[in-house]
């Protein structure tokens, strides 16, 4: 079959699956492969069991998969067989040499250049999927432009505004779709393929085109107010501990002022996943790159807020039990970062183990889709971890239960059945917010939520 488009993915994680599954559904008449150079992860999206967990993915994926969607680990290939390529590596905070803990790693990024470079006989659209630093298209083009065989490469910039989680809704209804290109006559022609591929389902208002610097900072300011909102809730969480408000009355009140708004005003233990604190130090490493220091200052200080909403929970955990923790069993209800993934990139989860861990608690884990990765991020830890899949065993003799993530199962649990098998007296923890305090009070457990009045029973 003949198709009217031929679109390549080069990298086939979080973004780039949900994102090239939701193209194909939309565009029947489109193509599209997804390569990676991981055969293991490739092998997972041909098979039943996705290397993600995302509600809808599954029937996604079903629907499209050897029909116009196809995964493969040809990334040569793939170069040479499509004329639109999106690039979806990953993009870490360095770890390394200058800019270590701070600058994005552009390796994958920069050998995805060098391959797309070397395997082009024919012009290539080239869009930046990945979360990049302002002005890596600039870099980009320098990269793809020293062809000497005249094959055109123009770059475009389209940032991935999905959650996980949320991602197939997120990709079928978004709030707008960002393309940035260069503003010469084949910046935008190559901008109005990539506007075309997403009009087959997306309401033309809601594509916006910029040029190409302000979309890629877009991006990283887009994370930075989403992570500034949690830190400003979170901080103020804090304030209603120690004067008795209450930071739900407190978020209401606040975000039925539609300047503010409502959403993403939820106090928790802290932001997690894996795009939030990369972004902004990457924010962070370019204001202080252009020598702005005091706006890097600024931004740093919603990571600064984040890390003292992690300790302050450990710490109001110690402080409660007595001021010890050495041999108490304490149950983590949750691992991953967020509810409805199984992704535990950055999650609170672990740095809350790590710190139990140092206190000599015994750790229990349990997570309806997290405990594989939970495993792995835990695998060189000192320390007695358990993992267990059913919440009711896993809290079985514990001294304290701690609610990581806002999985809607914990909140239906028996409390009393909880309260019934726990050490007492009983603790509970809730780092989300979720449950019914009043009701855990009343069975007998001592309920310390995130900024509102602890319920004791001494
Ligand atoms: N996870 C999320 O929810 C979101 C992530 N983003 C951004 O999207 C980008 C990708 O993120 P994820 O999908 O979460 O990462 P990921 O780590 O799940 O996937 C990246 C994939 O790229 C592959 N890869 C790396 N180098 C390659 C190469 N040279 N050739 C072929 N494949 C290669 C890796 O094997 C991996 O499977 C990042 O820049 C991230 O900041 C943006 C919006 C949402
Ligand atoms: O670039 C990215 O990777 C993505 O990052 C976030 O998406 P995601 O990290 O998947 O999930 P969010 O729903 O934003 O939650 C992030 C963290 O903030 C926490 N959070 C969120 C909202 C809130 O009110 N309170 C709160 O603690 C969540 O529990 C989670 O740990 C953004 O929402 C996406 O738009 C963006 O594309």
């Amino acid at each position: 079959m003949e198709f009217e488009k031929n679109i390549l993915c080069i990298g086939a994680g979080y973004v780039g699956g949900p994102t090239m599954a939701m193209i194909a559904r939309q565009c029947p008449q489109y193509k599209v492969t997804i390569v990676d150079i991981n055969p293991e992860r490739i092998a997972q999206w041909n098979s039943n069991d996705l290397p993600i967990y995302e509600p809808g993915l599954d029937e996604l994926v079903k629907a499209t998969r050897n029909r116009n969607l196809f995964f493969s680990t040809d990334v040569e290939r793939g170069i040479r067989e499509n004329d639109i390529i999106f690039v979806s590596v990953n993009t870490p905070t360095k770890t390394f040499g200058t800019g270590a803990g701070m600058a994005a790693d552009l390796q994958y990024w920069e050998k995805t250049a060098r391959q797309i470079l070397q395997n082009s006989t024919s012009p290539k659209i080239v869009i930046e999927k990945s979360t990049l630093p302002v002005r890596t298209a600039q870099a980009m083009e320098r990269i793809l432009n020293t062809s000497r065989n005249g094959v055109r490469f123009d770059v475009l910039s389209n940032p991935e505004f999905l959650a996980e989680g949320t991602a197939v809704n997120d990709l079928k209804d978004p709030d707008r779709v960002l393309i940035g290109s260069r503003e010469t006559e084949d910046g935008l022609k190559a901008r109005d393929t990539l506007v075309e591929i997403f009009a087959n389902w997306v309401p033309r208002e809601k594509i916006i085109t910029s040029n190409i610097w302000s979309s890629e900072l877009s991006k990283l300011v887009s994370n930075a107010f989403l992570a500034q909102r949690v830190s400003s809730i979170n901080a103020i969480s804090a304030l209603c501990e120690k004067t008795e408000a209450d930071v739900t009355e407190v978020a209401r009140a606040v975000g039925a002022d539609s300047r503010i708004g409502s959403r993403f005003l939820n106090a928790s233990i802290g932001f997690g996943g894996s795009c939030f604190k990369k972004d902004i130090l990457n924010l962070v490493y370019l204001c202080r790159h252009y020598g702005l220091n005091d706006v890097a200052d600024y931004w740093e200080s919603v990571i600064k807020i984040n890390n003292y909403q992690q300790e302050r929970f450990v710490r109001n955990m110690l402080a409660a039990m007595f001021n010890t923790l050495a041999g108490k069993r304490i149950c983590l209800f949750g691992f991953a970062f967020k509810a409805n993934t199984g992704d535990t990139r950055e999650s609170p989860a672990i740095y809350v183990t790590r710190r139990l861990l140092e206190e000599h608690a015994e750790v229990v884990i349990t997570d309806p889709k997290a405990l594989n990765n939970a495993r792995i991020d835990l695998a060189n830890v000192q320390g007695k971890v358990l993992f267990v899949d059913d919440p009711y065993e896993a809290a079985m003799g514990c001294h304290a239960i701690a609610v990581m993530t806002e999985w809607p199962l914990y909140a239906d649990l028996d409390y009393e059945r909880l309260y019934r098998d726990a050490e007492k007296p009983a603790f509970i923890f809730d780092g989300r917010n979720i449950l019914d305090s009043r009701r855990c009070f009343e069975v007998g457990f001592n309920v310390f939520p995130i900024g509102k009045p602890a319920l004791t029973h001494f």
